[in-house]
Order: structure tokens, then sequence, then C-alpha cells
């Protein structure tokens, strides 16, 4: 479902170069999901973007959902990027001027595949049925984490790439959260590949793989 091979990235820094991976391999399988840990700076947001289509890698490649990622050009990386990806940063960017339904269904509908039905169930799901009609600010960090998951599965995507996406939540509500998050991509079918420094929260994925010194182990 998701291969990436040979990837390599090298910032520009005022340093100088600054290699984050030379020669980097990941498969991700249908309906699997794997935790990417590894010390802080080694590279995980780096492969997320790279793997988003959001950064450019310098070398190799990436097969996601049947085509080639690096063989697109911008915009459309943008579209396939909105047709077949879930993402959630820790960035949420939920739109402001939106209302929480709207903020769900942003995405499905510029990417053509809104499924008010889909939509209804995730509203429920997620336990935002009272809130559909609040504004971003008007949310706890719990409740705009639970929009933003939404949003994410509202496209029905082939893969969800996730970058610690409770971090910024208490240990009880992310755990609530993370809960919800695992039980909808497992129904929706997709894979999913989750940044996370947690162990206990790594052990309730299919796998992991730990990235040190550019390499996946
Ligand atoms: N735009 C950029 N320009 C230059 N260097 C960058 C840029 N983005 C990241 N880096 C550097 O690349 C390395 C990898 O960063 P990255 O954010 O991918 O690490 P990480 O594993 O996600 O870290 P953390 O767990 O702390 O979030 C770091 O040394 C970082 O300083």
């Amino acid at each position: 479902m998701l291969t990436a091979t040979g990837l390599c990235k090298t910032y520009n820094t005022p340093q100088g170069p600054l290699q984050v991976f030379s020669n980097l391999n990941l498969t991700l399988l249908q309906g699997e999901s794997l935790a990417l840990m590894g010390e802080s700076g080694c590279g995980k947001s780096t492969l997320l973007q790279l793997l988003a289509g959001l950064e450019q890698a310098d070398a190799g490649s990436i097969q996601l959902a049947g085509q080639q990622l690096l063989q697109l050009n911008d915009h459309q990386r943008a579209l396939f990027r909105r047709q077949h990806l879930g993402i959630v940063f820790q960035q949420l960017n939920l739109i402001p001027s939106l209302n929480v339904k709207d903020n769900l269904a942003f995405q499905a509908r510029i990417a053509g595949n809104h499924d008010l039905t889909w939509q209804q169930t995730l509203i429920q799901r997620l336990e935002l049925g009272r809130l559909t009609d609040r504004y971003p600010h008007q949310l706890s960090g719990g409740q705009q984490q639970r929009v933003a998951i939404g949003r994410a599965l509202a496209v029905k995507p082939a893969v969800i790439l996730a970058d610690e996406p409770t971090g910024s939540l208490d240990e009880r509500t992310g755990d609530v959260v993370m809960t919800l998050f695992l039980e909808l991509v497992r129904d929706s079918g997709a894979s999913l590949l989750m940044v996370t420094h947690s162990n206990r929260l790594a052990g309730l994925l299919d796998r992991r793989l730990t990235l040190h010194n550019g390499q996946l182990q």
C-alpha cells in the first residue's frame, strides 16, 4: 500500500548540509498500523513530511495507492494528498472560520468524495454531535483533536500519517482519543504510520520501527 525506496534527504542549514537519511526503505501493508519511534531530531517528522508530499525528497521513490508520488508536480501532489491521505499532525490546522461540521467535511468535499453517512458515523463515534456548530476556538484541546481525526478519516484515505496525535493532551484524555482513533482507523481499513515517543502507545499498533542514524530498524 505504501512503499518508500532509497529515500534521501539533506537539509541546508547555516552550519552546512545536514543529512537526515541517505537510503531509507519502508513498506506499510494495507490495513497495517506501524509505530515510528526514535530519539528527538532523528528525522521522524521529516519522513512523514516526505511521505505526505509536503517536503521533497532528494532521491528515491514513494509509491502510495498505486501512484509514484515523486513523479507528480506540486498541484497533482496536492490533489493526490487530499484524495488518498489522512494527516493528523501536531499542529491541527483546523480552519478557524469553519465550524466543526464544515471542518470535518472540508477536505472530503474538495476531494469530491464527501459521504454524509460516513461523516455522521464519525461525528457520532467521536462524540462530536453536540459540538457540530462550534468553531475551533470554542473547543478544548481533546475536542479539537477529535475533529482533526474526523477530518483525516472523512476522505476514507488509503493511508493515515499521524505525528504524536495525542501528544498535547493529558494522559487520560489522550488515551480516550487514541482508543477512538485506532478503532476508527481499523474499521476504515486504512494503513497507519504513527510517530510516537511512547512505548505504551506503540504497543497498541501492529508493528514498530525505530529510526536511528538515518536507518529504520
Ligand atoms: N526545514 C528544516 N531545515 C533545516 N533543518 C531541519 C529542517 N527541519 C528539520 N530539520 C532538522 O532535521 C533533523 C530531523 O528533524 P525532525 O523534525 O524530522 O526530527 P524528529 O525525529 O521528528 O524530532 P522530534 O522527535 O524532536 O519531533 C533535525 O536535526 C532538525 O533540526
